[in-house]
């Protein structure tokens, strides 16, 4: 509602605002739930690349996970995307605390994404081990990082304020340190 009109009358009553009308930056795409790992390998950070032919943020970095399914919890889908993503033997791995929730609108006609990031403990995983482990989807790849190489440029827009909040050690590793 713009405020400049005398109001709703009854037949507006209760009814939601066109986004148009809340605001430019709301766009008119899908709103998503999205719960992503923040996995860490010791010291490093476990992230990979999105496809090239991906339909949005082709080859950006992301931190692996995916959309809820109706009916279905944070945890429940981070363990389902790491199984499709990075191979059945990402059940080893151990998902912890929530890190944080990010919010995010991409232009139109992209989509308004709410981020559930849960730490992931990839310690079973540890020195060269995960390169064996991990069998990428196609077309992703998975990438280490020390805290002080993360690109941040080249990750999603919604992830850019969080990561570098991870690279400033503004992020606690594992719950331990919560
Ligand atoms: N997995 C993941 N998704 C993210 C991150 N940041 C971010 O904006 N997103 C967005 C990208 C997607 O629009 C959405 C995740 O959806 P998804 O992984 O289930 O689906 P997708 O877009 O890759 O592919 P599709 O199944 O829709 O074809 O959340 C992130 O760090 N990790």
């Amino acid at each position: 509602m713009t405020g400049s009109g005398p109001g709703p009358g009854p037949e507006h009553a209760g009814t939601q605002a066109e986004p148009e009308e809340r605001g430019p930056a709301i766009g008119r795409g899908p709103r998503l739930v999205v719960a992503a790992g923040l996995v860490w390998l010791g010291s490093q950070l476990l992230v990979q690349r999105r496809s090239k032919t991906a339909r949005h943020g082709a080859g950006a970095l992301e931190l692996p996970g995916g959309k809820l399914e109706r009916g279905e919890g944070p945890r429940a889908a981070l363990a389902r995307e790491l199984g499709e993503e990075w191979g059945p033997q990402a059940t080893e791995l151990t998902i912890g605390s929530v890190a944080d929730v990010l919010h995010h609108v991409y232009p139109s006609p992209g989509p308004e994404v709410i981020l559930i990031v849960l730490r992931v403990d990839a310690r079973a995983w540890s020195g060269q081990r995960w390169r064996e482990r991990i069998e990428p989807e196609p077309g992703v790849e998975v990438v280490a990082f020390e805290l002080d190489e993360l690109p941040l440029d080249e990750f999603l827009a919604a992830d850019r304020p969080f990561m570098a909040a991870v690279r400033d050690g503004r992020v606690a590793a594992w719950m331990g340190q919560c």
